[in-house]
């Protein structure tokens, strides 16, 4: 078996809230350091898994956070290369309620700590993650710093504009280059903050060419693609100027696919408008229901904002609303049959997660080889 045990440093300090609320926190380090004021600003989320830490803290769509995880133990199995959902972690800061600087595990290559030091972004333990939690459950998700220090003057600092609101970070986040990858009809997926796994999933199925969040529909279909992908990404859909006429462009052009960003994006070049919901949905075991034959599909969710039902009915007459989130009734998945198009709210590649879910490349295969 192998196992390693790690040396590690903790520095007291706390995580505060924008509503002055405060946590006593410990920051790790590999080496020893001294910490003073201000560590970190982000928007404050939960996410719910029990396994798969090393996929939530690379996934790009966590730029602007704090992820708190509400399974106690971190960090005992590790971390890997093939696992990485991007190349670095995106969030602002990692937040747990006890570091196991013990791991074991065949495929282990680093430790999470290393993992954080590498990407810049502060580790900290100690943190009551379910009092944290069930504040953010009644009070919603708001801005927090971590920091060292007297935790009233902390507070100053976690103001609004450390929230995730109108701000762009898919142009932040995006890979800025096009490369191809896969064989088979090409199919153009647009990179607002895509995880890696979502690009194995098409790359199995297509010639994938991915290309930057800012890229014209002109020049997606430039292309000559047999489908069109619009990927997952962090922050506020409302907030990206480019993509309403980037994705009009190609609608009802060649068939299309959304997930997450990408579904709220379509939602929202259709005419459709998005909103935030009160604490999101981070984690892996969200019940929805796929309405056409009422399973239930459990699926990986990671989504703060999410699309207006109303208005997706008046957006485009021919909206067909295709899941629905059946712990709180969020629009999970629509289509727009005469586009060939759809979309979901949820996480069908998983990572982590369960995998009900992945029908959808294959759909989606089924359209492109049909167009
Ligand atoms: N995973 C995602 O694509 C997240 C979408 C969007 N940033 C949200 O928080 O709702």
């Amino acid at each position: 078996m192998i196992f390693s045990e790690e040396t590690f440093f903790s520095s007291d300090g706390y995580l505060v809230l924008s509503d002055g609320t405060f946590y006593e926190i410990e920051i790790l380090s590999l080496s020893q350091k001294s910490y003073a004021g201000v560590v970190a600003l982000g928007e404050v989320v939960f996410n719910t898994v029990l396994t798969g830490y090393q996929e939530v803290v690379t996934d790009p769509s966590y730029a602007g956070q704090f992820i708190t995880f509400t399974t106690p133990e971190i960090g005992n199995y590790g971390c890997n290369f093939h696992d990485m959902e991007s190349d670095r972690i995106w969030a602002n800061a990692v937040a747990i309620r006890n570091y196991s600087g013990v791991r074991s595990n065949y495929r282990g290559e680093k430790s999470l700590l290393a993992l954080c030091e590498e990407s810049n972004v502060p580790l900290i333990q100690g943190l009551d993650t379910r009092a944290l939690t069930r504040h953010i459950r009644e009070h919603g998700a708001m801005p927090g710093v971590i920091g060292v220090g007297d935790p009233r003057e902390l507070a100053k600092f976690a103001t609004s504009e450390h929230s995730t609101d109108n701000k762009d970070l898919a142009a932040v986040v995006t890979r800025g280059n096009s490369f191809e990858v896969g064989e088979g009809p090409l199919v153009v997926a647009i990179d607002y903050g895509m995880k890696s796994s979502i690009i194995r999933y098409l790359a199995g199925r297509f010639r994938l060419r991915v290309v930057p969040a800012t890229t014209s529909g002109a020049e997606i279909l430039s292309y000559g693609p047999a489908g069109v992908f619009l990927s997952n990404g962090p922050g506020d859909p409302s907030a990206l100027t480019y993509s309403n006429s980037q994705i009009t462009e190609v609608l009802g052009k060649v068939p299309l696919f959304g997930i997450c960003l990408g579904h709220q994006l379509l939602a929202r070049a259709i005419g459709a408008t998005t909103y935030k919901l009160n604490f999101g949905h981070h984690g892996g075991n969200h019940p929805v229901s796929r309405l056409s034959d009422q399973v239930v599909e459990i699926t990986s969710q990671n989504h703060n904002y999410a699309v207006d039902r109303d208005s997706l009915s008046l957006a485009y007459g021919k909206s067909t609303i295709t899941h629905v989130n059946l712990n709180d009734n969020v629009v999970e998945g629509f289509s727009l049959d005469d586009a060939r198009a759809f979309s979901v709210q949820y996480h069908p590649e998983a990572s982590p997660g369960p995998h009900d879910s992945l029908y959808l490349f294959d759909l989606f295969a089924k359209e492109v080889r049909s167009a």
